[in-house]
């Protein structure tokens, strides 16, 4: 039995496995709450790119995107080709949303300026 590790309670859950749930469970907070500043912000990206009459995706940038957070999940011990699909997941629907909102401009059923 390691450090930390207690006798089995009468729940049949394990007190570390609690307390690492417990954990999990914050995590996974703050990543809803990320998540929701992200598409924020890239509802905002969709209007100024609908505004413009920029294409929804912009696969240069995605490129640089894939690049960077490959390194960054190398050196934090993420699975790199996780973090790249991952990515891809959240972009595909950010672009779906731009078409949303492009849409939507040319329809004229959204005012010009938001
Ligand atoms: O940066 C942009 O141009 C965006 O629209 C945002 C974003 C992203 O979610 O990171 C989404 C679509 C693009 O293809 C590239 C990046």
């Amino acid at each position: 039995m390691g450090p930390g590790e207690g006798p089995i309670p009468e729940s049949g859950i394990p007190a570390d496995l609690i307390e690492a749930r417990a954990t999990i469970d914050n995590i996974d907070a703050a990543l809803i709450h990320i998540l929701a500043e992200r598409f924020r912000c890239t509802q905002r990206v969709g209007h100024i790119k609908a505004r413009h009459g920029l294409p929804p995706a912009d696969p240069g940038r995605e490129a640089r995107q894939v690049e960077r957070l490959r390194r960054l999940a190398e050196e934090s011990g993420l699975d790199p080709d996780f973090a790249e699909k991952f990515l891809s997941f959240m972009v595909t629907e950010v672009i779906r949303h731009h078409e949303v909102i492009q849409e939507e401009y040319r329809q004229g059923t959204l005012p010009p300026a938001r």
